[in-house]
């Protein structure tokens, strides 16, 4: 798989590159198991059992909720922080209104599937990723940090949802609408946007803001390669 800064895919130097970059190639193998999952792959393929897509779609549900909430909080910090020339929040506010088609899509899938999302409980893996979005929501969480958490869960659904699409993929009609709503171009746009505000907060960042920033995103990584994994393997 390419990642962004490889010298094979003829992508810019070390010195060019931005933060987000150097720690996709650093952090590689992590980063393909969230966006490769046997999930993922199953979708792609066509052999997926359907009984992962419910329980992924009742649990994922339930994350974007939250999410919502988190990514008002990272406007909140944006406008705080990101200074009056920004568009971060142009960005960020197209983010949220594209959340509010996102819920109402997972109620409609929800209908057509058969499946009361009020009834829905959490599991654990959905409550830990829940949790740990509270504690990025706190108010003394830098910018720099929520917003590269904001950029790899975002970019996570993007790249997994676009292999599903990519050519030689056998997905089954009913999952086309999923792989579509994050695997399209203007949401891949979104994400490249979100990459430039995480790379431009993280190069003013002290050593200290880095590495929270660098650890957000790799918790991010190992939230989402659970959450894939609950869905799958039913835990
Ligand atoms: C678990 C998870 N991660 C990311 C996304 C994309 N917003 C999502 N809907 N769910």
């Amino acid at each position: 798989m390419d990642v962004p800064g490889d010298p094979k895919t003829g992508q810019p130097s070390a010195e060019e590159e931005g933060t987000t970059t150097t720690w996709l190639r650093k952090h590689r193998h992590l980063y393909t198991a969230a966006t490769r999952h046997p999930l993922i792959l199953s979708i792609r393929d066509g052999t997926v059992d359907l009984d992962s897509f419910r329980r992924w779609l009742g649990q994922d549900y339930l994350f974007v909720r939250a999410f919502t909430a988190f990514l008002s909080s990272v406007l909140m910090k944006a406008w705080k922080q990101s200074g009056d020339e920004s568009s971060d929040l142009e960005v960020l506010l197209g983010g949220l209104s594209a959340l509010r088609d996102e819920i109402a899509w997972f109620q409609e899938e929800a209908t057509r599937w058969g499946i009361g999302l009020s009834g829905i409980v959490p599991r654990e893996i959905t409550r830990g990723y829940i949790r740990f979005l509270e504690e990025l929501m706190k108010p003394d969480m830098e910018y720099a940090t929520v917003a590269t958490a904001l950029w790899a869960i975002e970019t996570v659904y993007q790249q997994s949802f676009a292999f599903c699409l990519e050519e030689g993929s056998a997905i089954r009609p009913e999952l086309v609408g999923a792989c579509e709503r994050w695997g399209n171009n203007a949401f891949g746009q979104y994400c490249h946007e979100l990459q430039r505000i995480a790379d431009c907060q993280l190069t003013k960042a002290s050593k200290d803001d880095l590495e929270r920033a660098e650890s957000a995103f790799l918790r991010v990584l190992e939230h989402e390669v659970k959450f894939w994994e609950m869905c799958h393997e039913d835990l």
